[in-house]
Protein backbone atom coordinates (compact mmCIF):
# COMPACT_ATOMS: atom_id res chain seq x y z
CA UNK A 1 0.00 0.00 0.00
CA UNK A 2 1.68 3.75 -0.67
CA UNK A 3 1.00 5.55 2.28
CA UNK A 4 1.07 9.01 0.23
CA UNK A 5 0.43 9.92 -3.02
CA UNK A 6 1.68 13.28 -4.28
CA UNK A 7 1.28 14.97 -7.22
CA UNK A 8 4.19 15.67 -10.17
CA UNK A 9 5.50 19.55 -8.95
CA UNK A 10 3.31 19.49 -5.45
CA UNK A 11 7.17 19.54 -3.89
CA UNK A 12 8.37 22.54 -2.33
CA UNK A 13 12.17 22.95 -2.22
CA UNK A 14 12.23 22.91 1.18
CA UNK A 15 10.49 19.11 1.63
CA UNK A 16 12.94 17.76 -1.06
CA UNK A 17 16.48 16.34 -0.09
CA UNK A 18 19.12 18.43 -2.16
CA UNK A 19 20.42 17.00 -5.34
CA UNK A 20 23.90 16.01 -5.16
CA UNK A 21 26.60 18.70 -6.36
CA UNK A 22 26.92 18.80 -9.82
CA UNK A 23 30.07 18.73 -12.24
CA UNK A 24 32.06 16.86 -9.75
CA UNK A 25 33.53 13.77 -10.42
CA UNK A 26 31.00 10.99 -8.68
CA UNK A 27 32.23 8.53 -6.37
CA UNK A 28 30.14 5.27 -7.08
CA UNK A 29 29.90 3.24 -4.13
CA UNK A 30 28.26 0.27 -5.21
CA UNK A 31 28.01 -0.51 -8.92
CA UNK A 32 25.21 -3.45 -9.93
CA UNK A 33 25.13 -4.75 -13.47
CA UNK A 34 22.94 -7.03 -15.09
CA UNK A 35 21.27 -8.46 -11.83
CA UNK A 36 18.77 -11.41 -11.83
CA UNK A 37 17.07 -12.98 -8.99
CA UNK A 38 15.17 -15.82 -8.55
CA UNK A 39 12.93 -17.83 -6.33
CA UNK A 40 13.22 -21.15 -7.30
CA UNK A 41 11.27 -21.02 -10.86
CA UNK A 42 9.92 -17.56 -10.39
CA UNK A 43 11.94 -14.81 -11.58
CA UNK A 44 11.58 -11.34 -9.11
CA UNK A 45 14.11 -8.96 -11.18
CA UNK A 46 15.03 -8.97 -14.27
CA UNK A 47 18.54 -7.57 -15.29
CA UNK A 48 18.77 -4.96 -13.04
CA UNK A 49 21.81 -2.03 -13.32
CA UNK A 50 22.90 0.60 -11.62
CA UNK A 51 25.13 3.09 -9.65
CA UNK A 52 24.86 4.19 -6.42
CA UNK A 53 27.02 7.15 -5.23
CA UNK A 54 28.67 7.53 -1.63
CA UNK A 55 28.10 9.83 1.28
CA UNK A 56 24.25 10.11 -0.50
CA UNK A 57 20.75 8.55 -0.25
CA UNK A 58 19.33 6.21 -2.49
CA UNK A 59 15.47 5.37 -1.86
CA UNK A 60 13.90 2.80 -4.39
CA UNK A 61 10.17 2.90 -4.52
CA UNK A 62 7.32 1.04 -6.46
CA UNK A 63 4.68 -1.12 -5.60
CA UNK A 64 4.50 -4.13 -3.03
CA UNK A 65 6.27 -7.45 -4.53
CA UNK A 66 8.21 -5.10 -7.23
CA UNK A 67 11.57 -6.37 -5.82
CA UNK A 68 12.80 -3.72 -3.78
CA UNK A 69 13.91 -5.41 -0.87
CA UNK A 70 15.37 -8.39 -3.25
CA UNK A 71 17.43 -6.41 -4.92
CA UNK A 72 18.17 -4.18 -1.43
CA UNK A 73 19.36 -7.74 0.01
CA UNK A 74 21.46 -8.56 -3.32
CA UNK A 75 24.05 -5.92 -1.57
CA UNK A 76 24.72 -7.78 1.25
CA UNK A 77 24.23 -10.95 0.32
CA UNK A 78 21.32 -11.52 2.49
CA UNK A 79 19.65 -13.54 -0.23
CA UNK A 80 22.14 -16.07 0.20
CA UNK A 81 19.86 -17.23 3.26
CA UNK A 82 17.10 -17.80 1.61
CA UNK A 83 17.44 -21.22 0.40
CA UNK A 84 15.41 -21.04 -2.85
CA UNK A 85 16.93 -17.35 -3.63
CA UNK A 86 19.39 -17.37 -6.51
CA UNK A 87 21.76 -14.04 -7.69
CA UNK A 88 23.20 -13.57 -11.28
CA UNK A 89 25.24 -10.71 -12.27
CA UNK A 90 27.73 -8.04 -10.93
CA UNK A 91 27.38 -6.43 -7.76
CA UNK A 92 30.33 -4.23 -7.13
CA UNK A 93 31.46 -2.35 -3.50
CA UNK A 94 33.63 0.13 -3.73
CA UNK A 95 35.08 -1.97 -6.46
CA UNK A 96 35.04 -5.23 -5.32
CA UNK A 97 32.72 -7.91 -6.85
CA UNK A 98 30.80 -9.60 -3.88
CA UNK A 99 29.91 -12.22 -5.41
CA UNK A 100 33.68 -13.13 -6.07
CA UNK A 101 34.71 -17.00 -5.14
CA UNK A 102 36.69 -15.83 -2.40
CA UNK A 103 34.72 -13.37 -0.25
CA UNK A 104 33.09 -13.91 2.71
CA UNK A 105 29.30 -13.22 2.80
CA UNK A 106 29.66 -12.50 6.97
CA UNK A 107 32.32 -9.96 5.85
CA UNK A 108 30.12 -8.38 3.26
CA UNK A 109 27.77 -8.15 5.96
CA UNK A 110 30.17 -6.06 7.97
CA UNK A 111 31.05 -3.78 5.61
CA UNK A 112 27.57 -3.20 4.29
CA UNK A 113 25.35 -2.90 7.40
CA UNK A 114 21.18 -3.47 7.34
CA UNK A 115 18.65 -2.02 9.22
CA UNK A 116 15.24 -3.81 9.04
CA UNK A 117 11.61 -3.01 9.05
CA UNK A 118 10.88 -3.89 12.91
CA UNK A 119 13.68 -2.98 15.08
CA UNK A 120 15.01 -6.31 15.93
CA UNK A 121 17.66 -5.77 19.19
CA UNK A 122 18.73 -8.45 20.47
CA UNK A 123 18.05 -9.80 23.78
CA UNK A 124 20.77 -8.13 25.83
CA UNK A 125 21.66 -4.97 27.22
CA UNK A 126 22.14 -1.69 25.32
CA UNK A 127 25.94 -2.03 25.72
CA UNK A 128 25.94 -5.03 24.28
CA UNK A 129 23.84 -4.31 21.44
CA UNK A 130 26.25 -2.14 19.98
CA UNK A 131 29.51 -4.11 20.99
CA UNK A 132 28.23 -7.52 19.98
CA UNK A 133 29.75 -6.85 16.66
CA UNK A 134 32.70 -5.30 16.77
CA UNK A 135 33.90 -7.96 19.29
CA UNK A 136 33.72 -10.79 16.88
CA UNK A 137 34.86 -8.74 14.11
CA UNK A 138 38.08 -7.89 16.38
CA UNK A 139 37.74 -4.12 15.94
CA UNK A 140 38.79 -2.92 19.72
CA UNK A 141 42.06 -3.48 20.77
CA UNK A 142 41.00 -3.13 24.26
CA UNK A 143 37.88 -2.70 26.95
CA UNK A 144 38.51 1.23 26.46
CA UNK A 145 38.56 0.65 22.71
CA UNK A 146 35.38 -0.99 22.77
CA UNK A 147 33.75 1.53 24.97
CA UNK A 148 34.70 4.39 22.74
CA UNK A 149 32.84 2.87 20.23
CA UNK A 150 29.70 1.80 22.17
CA UNK A 151 29.55 5.65 22.86
CA UNK A 152 30.92 6.90 19.47
CA UNK A 153 28.27 4.83 17.86
CA UNK A 154 25.45 5.31 20.02
CA UNK A 155 26.00 9.27 19.77
CA UNK A 156 26.13 9.01 15.87
CA UNK A 157 22.81 6.87 16.35
CA UNK A 158 21.53 9.89 18.29
CA UNK A 159 20.54 8.29 21.22
CA UNK A 160 23.28 8.47 23.51
CA UNK A 161 21.72 11.19 25.80
CA UNK A 162 19.19 8.99 26.31
CA UNK A 163 20.45 6.07 27.57
CA UNK A 164 23.48 6.98 28.85
CA UNK A 165 22.59 6.12 32.42
CA UNK A 166 21.09 2.85 31.16
CA UNK A 167 23.44 1.43 29.31
CA UNK A 168 23.42 -2.03 31.28
CA UNK A 169 19.54 -1.79 30.56
CA UNK A 170 17.94 -4.21 27.94
CA UNK A 171 18.12 -3.01 24.19
CA UNK A 172 14.50 -4.48 24.08
CA UNK A 173 13.32 -2.50 27.23
CA UNK A 174 13.40 0.87 25.07
CA UNK A 175 10.70 2.28 22.80
CA UNK A 176 10.32 1.47 18.79
CA UNK A 177 12.11 4.16 17.80
CA UNK A 178 14.86 3.73 20.25
CA UNK A 179 15.07 0.32 19.66
CA UNK A 180 15.49 1.27 15.61
CA UNK A 181 18.29 3.93 16.72
CA UNK A 182 19.76 1.07 18.78
CA UNK A 183 19.78 -1.01 15.41
CA UNK A 184 21.50 1.46 13.49
CA UNK A 185 24.08 2.46 16.03
CA UNK A 186 24.62 -1.68 15.81
CA UNK A 187 25.11 -1.44 12.37
CA UNK A 188 27.45 1.61 12.58
CA UNK A 189 29.65 0.28 15.56
CA UNK A 190 31.61 -1.86 12.74
CA UNK A 191 32.24 1.21 10.50
CA UNK A 192 30.41 -0.24 7.63
CA UNK A 193 30.96 1.37 4.21
CA UNK A 194 27.12 1.31 3.14
CA UNK A 195 23.54 1.00 4.60
CA UNK A 196 20.85 -0.48 3.92
CA UNK A 197 17.19 0.01 5.59
CA UNK A 198 14.40 -2.01 4.45
CA UNK A 199 11.38 0.34 5.49
CA UNK A 200 12.90 1.45 8.53
CA UNK A 201 10.20 3.53 9.60
CA UNK A 202 7.29 1.82 9.20
CA UNK A 203 6.60 0.25 12.68
CA UNK A 204 7.18 3.96 14.16
CA UNK A 205 5.30 7.15 15.40
CA UNK A 206 5.36 9.98 13.43
CA UNK A 207 7.77 11.67 15.97
CA UNK A 208 10.25 8.36 15.93
CA UNK A 209 9.93 8.63 12.15
CA UNK A 210 11.09 11.98 12.22
CA UNK A 211 14.14 11.17 14.42
CA UNK A 212 15.23 8.29 12.01
CA UNK A 213 14.45 10.82 9.20
CA UNK A 214 17.38 13.58 10.83
CA UNK A 215 19.59 10.83 11.31
CA UNK A 216 19.67 9.41 7.97
CA UNK A 217 20.36 12.95 6.56
CA UNK A 218 23.10 13.16 9.05
CA UNK A 219 24.87 9.85 8.42
CA UNK A 220 24.82 10.54 4.86
CA UNK A 221 27.49 12.47 5.55
CA UNK A 222 29.81 9.70 5.78
CA UNK A 223 27.82 7.03 3.96
CA UNK A 224 26.15 5.28 1.36
CA UNK A 225 23.06 5.28 2.15
CA UNK A 226 20.13 2.90 -0.02
CA UNK A 227 16.62 2.97 1.70
CA UNK A 228 13.23 0.83 0.82
CA UNK A 229 10.07 3.15 1.28
CA UNK A 230 6.76 3.05 0.54
CA UNK A 231 6.26 6.20 1.87
CA UNK A 232 7.36 8.71 -1.20
CA UNK A 233 7.32 12.30 0.91
CA UNK A 234 9.67 10.20 3.04
CA UNK A 235 11.96 9.76 -0.18
CA UNK A 236 11.78 12.95 -1.42
CA UNK A 237 13.17 13.98 1.90
CA UNK A 238 15.70 12.14 2.98
CA UNK A 239 17.31 10.90 -0.52
CA UNK A 240 18.98 13.10 -3.80
CA UNK A 241 18.24 10.37 -5.80
CA UNK A 242 15.15 7.68 -6.17
CA UNK A 243 14.66 4.39 -8.39
CA UNK A 244 11.29 3.33 -9.26
CA UNK A 245 10.76 -0.66 -9.93
CA UNK A 246 8.10 -2.22 -11.56
CA UNK A 247 7.54 -5.66 -11.47
CA UNK A 248 10.96 -6.68 -11.37
CA UNK A 249 12.07 -3.74 -13.53
CA UNK A 250 13.82 -1.01 -12.45
CA UNK A 251 11.93 1.60 -14.43
CA UNK A 252 13.92 5.03 -13.66
CA UNK A 253 16.54 6.27 -11.61
CA UNK A 254 17.10 9.33 -11.49
CA UNK A 255 18.04 12.74 -9.16
CA UNK A 256 15.05 12.49 -6.51
CA UNK A 257 13.44 16.12 -7.81
CA UNK A 258 13.65 15.03 -11.53
CA UNK A 259 11.61 11.45 -10.19
CA UNK A 260 9.00 13.47 -8.25
CA UNK A 261 8.69 16.37 -10.65
CA UNK A 262 9.32 15.11 -14.15
CA UNK A 263 9.43 11.36 -14.10
CA UNK A 264 10.09 10.12 -17.97
CA UNK A 265 8.18 7.00 -17.30
CA UNK A 266 4.05 6.79 -17.50
CA UNK A 267 4.83 4.09 -15.12
CA UNK A 268 6.68 6.90 -12.76
CA UNK A 269 4.21 9.17 -12.93
CA UNK A 270 1.10 6.89 -12.41
CA UNK A 271 2.65 5.16 -9.47
CA UNK A 272 3.66 8.75 -7.57
CA UNK A 273 0.29 10.36 -8.49
CA UNK A 274 -1.53 7.50 -6.90
CA UNK A 275 -3.16 5.46 -9.57
CA UNK A 276 -1.31 2.39 -8.77
CA UNK A 277 0.29 1.13 -5.78
N1 LIG B 1 11.63 -15.58 0.28
C1 LIG B 1 10.91 -15.53 -0.86
N2 LIG B 1 10.51 -16.68 -1.47
C2 LIG B 1 9.79 -16.64 -2.61
N3 LIG B 1 9.41 -15.50 -3.22
C3 LIG B 1 9.77 -14.34 -2.67
C4 LIG B 1 10.55 -14.29 -1.45
N4 LIG B 1 10.76 -13.00 -1.14
C5 LIG B 1 10.15 -12.27 -2.10
N5 LIG B 1 9.56 -13.07 -3.01
C6 LIG B 1 8.81 -12.65 -4.21
O1 LIG B 1 9.64 -11.84 -5.00
C7 LIG B 1 8.94 -10.72 -5.52
C8 LIG B 1 9.60 -9.43 -5.04
O2 LIG B 1 9.43 -9.33 -3.63
P1 LIG B 1 10.08 -8.19 -2.76
O3 LIG B 1 9.78 -8.49 -1.34
O4 LIG B 1 11.48 -8.02 -3.15
O5 LIG B 1 9.25 -6.93 -3.26
P2 LIG B 1 9.08 -5.50 -2.59
O6 LIG B 1 8.99 -4.54 -3.71
O7 LIG B 1 10.14 -5.27 -1.58
O8 LIG B 1 7.66 -5.64 -1.89
P3 LIG B 1 7.07 -4.96 -0.58
O9 LIG B 1 7.03 -3.51 -0.89
O10 LIG B 1 5.70 -5.56 -0.46
O11 LIG B 1 7.98 -5.29 0.56
C9 LIG B 1 7.49 -10.86 -5.04
O12 LIG B 1 6.76 -11.50 -6.04
C10 LIG B 1 7.63 -11.76 -3.83
O13 LIG B 1 6.47 -12.52 -3.63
Amino acid sequence: MVDFSIEPGALNSSLAAPALPTGQPVDYKITARNVSVFYGEKQALFSVGIDIPDRSVMAFIGPSGCGKSTFLRCFNRMNDTIASARVKGEILVQGKNIYGPDVDPVQVRARVGMVFQKPNPFPKTIFENVAYGPRIHGLAKSKGDLEEIVVKSLQRAGLFNEVKDRLDGEGTGLSGGQQQRLCIARAIAVSPEVILMDEPCSALDPIATAKIEELIDELRENYCIVIVTHNMQQAARVSQRTAFFHLGYLVEEDTTDQIFMNPKDKRTQDYITGRFG
